[in-house]
């Protein structure tokens, strides 16, 4: 019987939708998109400890609204497990710091993060392109989470182009409405016909939302802190919402904007970052 030790601070950061285009929808009901992806040094924090029984155990400081086998953190691992054999478990903790269902990716990079993380610690042995590939099996957004690298991405969000854009700073407002995806993919009025093009076009045109008006007129709280937010700074909503964030060239100006929100908003200051802080982490072991 081996003891194992707690392997601490596998950081779970979150992303933002810098811009999100609905380009069409597929026969499989699917949605065409083009969207640019970058984390922030803000996020989810993991601590996991190996064990020799094959049990995942989960512990977090707070409650997800799912079973806990529908947790992709759980299904993460149990799915490393099957894909290497590996006869090992895990205990878990989880500080969740960031909003559920937000737009800003905190399940997919928990899941992420438990798939990086473990493949090191069982000592698996799968290549990024074989975790990348087992997390789009997760959710659309769990492979660029997964190669750390700020992204332009197609297809469903599986085709990543690597990019690297301005870090600049951001205030992140976290309304205090759960969106969900699917239903802005199902609504009719989501607007599915922005051409695609070209990343050099799209990088140099103005960056916008395509689920940002449909979600913006259905949640009064959306729409409240986008237009609080937009008086300060060029700002969006990330995803399909409910988050919104304002754009800064400094920390000092995002600071100064975060200071004077109203106490009736969530939200957080953080940097934009080209490589995620999961890959420094897993350097250092
Ligand atoms: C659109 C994005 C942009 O980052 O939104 P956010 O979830 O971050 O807000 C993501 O790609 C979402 O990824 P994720 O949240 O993992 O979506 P999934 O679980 O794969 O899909 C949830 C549901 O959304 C719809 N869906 C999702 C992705 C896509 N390209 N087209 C879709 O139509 C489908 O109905 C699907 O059943
Ligand atoms: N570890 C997890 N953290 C957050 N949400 C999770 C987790 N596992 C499952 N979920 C489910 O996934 C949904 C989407 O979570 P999240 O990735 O935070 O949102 P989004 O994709 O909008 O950024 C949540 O509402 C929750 O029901």
């Amino acid at each position: 019987m081996s003891n194992h030790a707690v392997s601490l601070g596998w950081p779970a950061p979150a992303k933002l939708n810098l811009f999100l285009h609905v380009n069409g929808r597929r026969a499989d009901g699917y949605h065409e998109l083009q969207t640019l992806f970058q984390f922030v040094d803000f996020g989810d924090w993991l601590d996991v400890k190996v064990t020799d029984n094959a049990a995942i155990v989960l512990r977090s400081n707070v409650t997800i609204d799912v079973a806990p086998e529908d947790n992709l953190i759980v299904k993460a691992a149990k799915a490393l497990q099957q894909a290497s054999g590996c006869r090992q478990g895990a205990e878990i903790w989880l500080d969740k710091k960031l909003p559920m269902g937000g737009g800003l990716g905190g399940g997919s990079s928990d899941a992420a993060t438990t798939l990086v993380a473990l493949n090191a610690l069982w000592q698996c042995g799968l290549s990024e392109d074989e975790l990348a590939a087992l997390g789009l099996k997760l959710g659309a957004d769990v492979p660029v989470f997964i190669r750390g690298q700020a992204a332009f991405a197609e297809g469903v969000g599986e085709k990543l182009q690597p990019v690297e854009i301005d870090e600049h700073w951001y205030v992140v407002i976290a309304p205090d409405v759960h969106v969900a995806t699917v239903d802005v993919f199902q609504h009719p009025a989501l607007p599915r016909d922005t051409p695609k093009l070209q990343l050099c076009d799209l990088l140099s045109s103005e960056w916008k939302n395509d689920c940002q008006k449909l979600v913006t007129e259905q949640f009064a709280q959306v729409a409240n802190a986008l237009a609080w937010l937009i008086e300060y700074a060029p700002s969006r909503m990330t995803g399909t919402g409910a988050c919104v964030f304002g754009q800064f060239e400094t920390e000092q100006q995002a600071r100064s904007c975060f200071a004077q929100m109203p106490s009736t908003f969530r939200g957080f200051v953080a940097r934009g970052m080209n490589r995620s802080p999961l890959m420094s982490r897993l350097g250092e072991l």
